[in-house]
């Protein structure tokens, strides 16, 4: 079970970009359109998956709104921040 983070070491570790929204972390991703959107989704699903960390995508035209949070700890653990940075890291 991963511990969770107090809301200062949520404040502190945040990447760029990135909000609290009660027991979940938050970025909307932009782009000039929509497909760029859906293959930014994909890489955010690759890296889900490698991670075994699941967050919760919403594509829209020119939107991608990714929410994390550790369901199996029942908040914002350090693998939230991880896959966060990393979804910055594949957004150019
Ligand atoms: C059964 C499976 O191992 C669990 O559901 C994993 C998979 N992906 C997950 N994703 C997220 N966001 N939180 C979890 O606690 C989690 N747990």
């Amino acid at each position: 079970m991963s511990d969770t983070l107090s809301d200062e070491e949520i404040d502190r570790q945040l990447p760029d970009g990135w909000e609290q929204d009660g027991e979940e972390i938050v970025r909307t991703f932009e782009f000039d359109s929509y497909l760029p959107g859906v293959g930014f989704a994909s890489g955010v699903a690759g890296l889900a998956e490698a991670a075994w960390h699941h967050p919760e995508i919403t594509i829209t035209w020119g939107e991608v709104e990714v929410r994390l949070t550790t369901h199996d700890a029942g908040g914002i653990t350090e693998k939230d921040i991880d896959l966060a940075a990393r979804c910055n890291e594949i957004y150019e």
